[in-house]
């Protein structure tokens, strides 16, 4: 590696500055084409749409052209053909006649020498360049020389004497300062420094499932996040209106990724944690482990379903039915025949209702028919009209609704799982296979808020029962069906309030996640007042919606009906599915890929390993080794790819002083350094008191740079500083403990300290 001239910095600047100009002008003739948008519409409704459309596409567009500032142009290629083309963040042509290409798209397929040629297999290439550019200004060039034939280096002017060969495949300086950049919290992109391994995956074929497993900092989060980005490029035609569905394990986590697309110029995606995955449900609390392993079984499937037979099923004597033609009935053998012609449509639940109402509905009216052939008036013949007019008077008789109404009721999936949880009798129906003990775990009071493990069984139950009939007019809904309409409205009134807020503010990123589409915000618009415009806000609304691709973040998380749900999004099964199974700490995780995904595709499904470490220094990722190997003595950290010199520390205290000392230790550490961000991980019970302890001990600046975390909730994530306490505690808190102290040790960028109150822990002893 050698540094360059002055004259070639100033040639780099030079056409730097040129490639800064062209985006200034591209910025102006879009913000020019938008806000013409604003002004011109017809006035029709089509016509506000399509306005809206348009308006949307440029401000996308828009948005990404300010977001490609940072670091416009990291690369360039010299190639042994005598061709010289740089690389950046987007593809940048010349404006005229010819339209010259200047700077070429990281994804396109020439630019993947930058990240995968060495000098063993130099793929076409003389030279790669990386250049450092910072606010417009390119500081610093390095060079790599992956073909040292002395006429190919004549041709670039250099001296074979002067020479360094690559060796490694990507920009090893750029690589460690990356790496060792105090951390923001929020990700960054990687697009400068993707590694051979990293890069093969981001390629990788579209169709068919693609399982990365890595351990921890391995990059399989900035890799399938670069990958949505390759593939929206590559298969643009394709992806953009069906869009991709990223699924990560929380909030805070989608959050921490959420810039990283819209820095890479895409926005045709969706983020979502798994308790968001049904439309109107926001979930985030948890279930105690053992509630959660009971509703993560594939067996639940069955007993949702039991749950749907329930809830059809008819009483054995006749059913008295009021109405203002008199008292009618309807005895059992027609109410079994009216739902065998509902079963026999094999409509879902809501829509079979109509098939079962009409035979029920049919008989009353012949029971009118006969009852005026006996009576009064029976000489005028009884007429096809009255047959019908009839029906529509039964149909429109609150009485008769009344009497109907627990048989066949329309059903909302959160209704049918509220009841089916608090209703120790439908329970037992439901779930005959389960033992008495698991059935009373899952027993909870009809008003508790809906779990994450009880989206999948939302999910399960919005694909039985189907969508409530949009115009059911007044009918046999039932109370829970009814409730959760009104909440349902009152929720889309609230969130359009909020959205004219945000309008008014001028605010079309608050979230900060540059116009990535969080799902349960976005239910919260009512469609037809709020033109839902592009392709991830109409997906977000729509439970049925299916993905052209799916990337699921920490699937090792997943229980088999978190799988189910998250399979219905993508029929055509491209997706990408990122973990470690040895960071598994759900009570409902499967144990391996292969047995998480066979019931889904069988054993066609790909598997791609990472290798590296770039998260964690050696000398914390070989404790963390130590820890694997207590969860499985076969398993194997990835190797860090650097070390820091700089080894953990362990402090032993007593067990009423953990916070306080924790609080005094995040104070040192952060004094250390005016950067980078500090995470203190606890044991769920000591949360609060610590989360306070740190508090009190901090500045505000300070404060704005700690978290105190459980485990749970830091999975994903990273911090430079990393204060552990209590592992033992923690080891001990679940089954898979061990594993949570393992991810634990592996949020660290740079250093990790240790509180324990018993004897140093097992896996650091000596
Ligand atoms: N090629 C790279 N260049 C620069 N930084 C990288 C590269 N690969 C990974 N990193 C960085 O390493 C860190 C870990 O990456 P990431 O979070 O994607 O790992 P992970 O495998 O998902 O980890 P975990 O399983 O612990 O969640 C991040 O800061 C990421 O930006």
């Amino acid at each position: 590696m050698i540094t360059l001239s002055d004259r070639d910095l100033r040639e780099e600047q030079q056409f730097v500055s040129t490639l800064y100009r062209r985006l200034d002008q591209m910025r102006d003739q879009t913000t020019s084409l938008r806000d013409a948008y604003l002004r011109d519409s017809d006035g029709t409704p089509g016509g506000r749409v399509q306005r809206d459309i348009a308006y949307a596409h440029h401000a996308a567009t828009l948005q990404s052209l300010v977001l490609a500032e940072d670091r416009l142009c990291f690369g360039r290629l010299d190639t042994a053909a005598g061709e010289s083309v740089h690389i950046g963040r987007l593809g940048i042509f010349e404006e005229g006649p010819g339209d010259r290409q200047l700077l070429m798209d990281w994804r396109a397929p020439s630019a993947r020498p930058f990240y995968v040629a060495t000098a063993a297999d130099p793929l076409g290439l003389v030279r790669r360049r990386h250049l450092r550019v910072r606010r417009r200004v390119v500081g610093a060039v390095t060079d790599e020389y992956l073909d040292v034939r002395p006429e190919l280096l004549a041709r670039l002017g250099v001296e074979t004497a002067d020479v360094a060969r690559a060796d490694s495949p990507a920009g090893e300086s750029a690589l460690l300062a990356a790496l060792n950049a105090p951390r923001t919290g929020r990700m960054a992109d990687i697009v400068e420094t993707i590694q051979g391994e990293q890069d093969a995956i981001i390629r990788a074929d579209r169709s068919g499932v693609l399982v990365v497993q890595g351990g921890p900092g391995t990059g399989k989060t900035a890799v399938a996040l670069h990958r949505v980005a390759y593939l929206l490029y590559n298969h643009r035609d394709q992806l953009a209106n069906r869009g991709v569905l990223i699924i990560g394990p929380n909030r805070t986590f989608l959050e921490y990724i959420g810039q990283v697309l819209p820095s890479l110029g895409e926005n045709a995606v969706v983020l979502s944690t798994l308790g968001e995955l049904v439309p109107g449900v926001r979930a985030e609390a948890v279930d105690e482990p053992e509630v959660a392993a009971v509703k993560g079984r594939a067996q639940m499937a069955g007993v949702i379903a039991n749950a749907v037979l329930d809830r059809q099923r008819m009483p054995r004597v006749p059913v008295p039915v009021p109405s203002a033609q008199g008292r009618l009935e309807l005895s059992p053998e027609l109410l079994a025949r009216a739902q065998r012609r509902a079963w026999g449509g094999r409509a879902p639940h809501n829509r079979a209702r109509a098939s079962f109402l009409r035979v029920v509905f049919n008989d009353l009216a012949r029971q009118v028919a006969a009852r005026h052939r006996r009576g009064l008036g029976a000489e005028l013949p009884w007429t096809a009209e009255d047959a019908a007019d009839t029906v529509t008077a039964l149909r429109e008789d609150e009485a008769v609704h009344r009497a109907l109404a627990p048989l066949w009721p329309l059903l909302t999936p959160a209704a049918l799982l509220r009841d089916l949880l608090s209703d120790p009798r439908r329970l037992a129906f439901a779930a005959p296979d389960l033992q008495e003990r698991q059935r009373a775990a899952l027993l909870r009071p009809a008003s508790a808020p809906f779990t994450v493990s009880d989206v999948p069984l939302l999910d399960e139950a919005a694909e039985l029962l189907g969508p409530l009939p949009a115009d059911r007019g007044p009918g046999p809904a039932d109370d829970g069906a009814a409730r959760d309409y009104a909440e349902t409205v009152l929720d889309m009134l609230a969130g359009e309030e909020a959205h004219e807020d945000a309008e008014a503010a001028g605010d079309t990123a608050s979230d900060g996640t540059g116009g990535i589409v969080d799902a349960a915000t976005l239910l919260a618009l009512q469609a037809d007042r709020v033109a839902l415009t592009s392709t991830a806000e109409r997906a977000a609304t729509d439970r049925e919606w299916t993905y052209g691709h799916v990337v699921v973040d920490e699937a090792q998380e997943l229980s088999p009906m978190a799988w189910r749900a998250v399979m219905r999004r993508c029929p055509l099964r491209s997706m990408t599915l990122v973990g470690d199974t040895a960071q598994a700490s759900d009570p409902a995780a499967a144990r391996s890929w292969a047995r998480a995904l066979r019931p889904h595709v069988g054993d066609r499904w790909r598997l791609a390993e990472l290798t590296v470490n770039y998260r964690t220094p050696g000398e914390i990722s070989d404790l963390a080794e130590r820890v694997l190997r207590r969860i499985d003595p076969g398993l194997r950290a990835p190797t860090a790819v650097r070390r820091t010199g700089v080894r953990p520390w362990f402090r032993r205290v007593p067990a009423e002083k953990l916070t306080a000392v924790a609080a005094q230790s995040a104070a040192e550490e952060l004094a250390q350094s005016a950067e980078g961000r500090l995470a203190v991980l606890v044991p769920p019970g000591l949360r609060a008191a610590a989360a306070a302890a740190v508090a009190a001990g901090l500045d505000r600046a300070a404060r704005e740079r700690v978290d105190v975390l459980t485990v749970a909730e830091a999975k994903g994530l990273e911090f430079d500083v990393v204060l552990l306490v209590d592992p033992d505690a923690i080891e001990r808190g679940s089954r898979r403990g061990r594993s949570d102290v393992y991810v634990a040790i592996t949020r660290a960028t740079q250093r990790l300290g240790v509180l324990h109150s018993g004897p140093t822990p097992a896996w650091a002893a000596d």
